[in-house]
């Protein structure tokens, strides 16, 4: 199977219109990503449903708990026999080590949320975190591959400092918070294009409201993927 780059985020409150999104696009050009909302309303079957339309899963539930709990947490969503699931790299080196220990000898890739992108220097200051975003997403990242994690989810404007700091070059780098020329930043803030993405190393890009709420998905999908194919 191909490795496509983008992953198709169905931030949708039923199956009925993920699963009408999920059958417009092309499972050779994209993953998908299915998150809280979406599981919460939906559950387990709804990922057995888009494994049958042939898309891998990551299962995006970002486990954020002490270690005992967040490595149960993976081992049931690893279960379900999704592509990749994600926890919070704040929950610290001990819960980064059970969650990897929890998935020994599974398939499923595990990778941690360095910091929101959402999130920019003023809310770090709020909640005591008083440093950039782009040290606080190395420190992170670094812990995270210490830990044997295969990546991590962080905005594609601290990926080319991550990729020129020593991380292992197999290290994935997870990139949401994408954004097309024309199109709003909606509640992300730190963001790039696909091209920009691609051109910092970013290995995948997690795209959602410029792909899934286009009037046309599909074609958004395609130029996205002729964008960054010779980048
Ligand atoms: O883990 C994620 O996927 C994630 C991490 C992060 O730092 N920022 C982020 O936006 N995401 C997810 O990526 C998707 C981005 O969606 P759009 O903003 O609609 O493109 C959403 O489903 C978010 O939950």
């Amino acid at each position: 199977m191909c490795d496509p780059r983008i992953i198709v985020a169905l931030d949708f409150p039923d199956q009925v219109e993920a699963l009408e999104l999920a059958r417009r696009l092309d499972r050779s050009l994209c993953r998908i990503k299915v998150g809280k909302e979406l599981f919460t309303r939906a559950g387990p079957q709804l990922i057995e449903k888009l494994m049958r339309l042939d898309f891998e899963i990551f299962l995006d539930l970002k486990f954020h708990d002490i270690p005992n709990t967040a490595a149960s947490a993976c081992t049931a969503a690893a279960a379900l026999g999704v592509w990749m699931i994600n926890v919070h790299a704040l929950g610290g080196k001990k819960m980064l080590l059970a969650c990897r220990e929890s998935l020994h000898q599974k398939n499923t890739k595990l990778i941690a949320v360095t910091l929101l992108t959402s999130l920019q220097r003023e809310d770090l200051d709020e909640v005591g975190l008083f440093d950039t975003p782009a040290h606080i997403v190395q420190r992170l990242a670094l812990l995270t591959q210490q830990c044997g994690l295969d990546g991590v989810v962080c905005s594609a404007l601290e990926a080319a400092q991550l990729r020129s700091s020593g991380l292992i070059e197999e290290f994935l780098l997870v990139t949401p918070g994408i954004r097309l020329a024309d199109s709003g930043y909606n509640d992300q803030a730190r963001v790039a294009t696909p091209r920009q993405a691609v051109q910092n190393g970013a290995d995948y890009l997690v795209i959602g409201r410029p792909i899934t709420r286009a009037a046309e998905p599909l074609k958004v999908l395609e130029k996205i993927s002729r964008e960054i194919y010779f980048v």
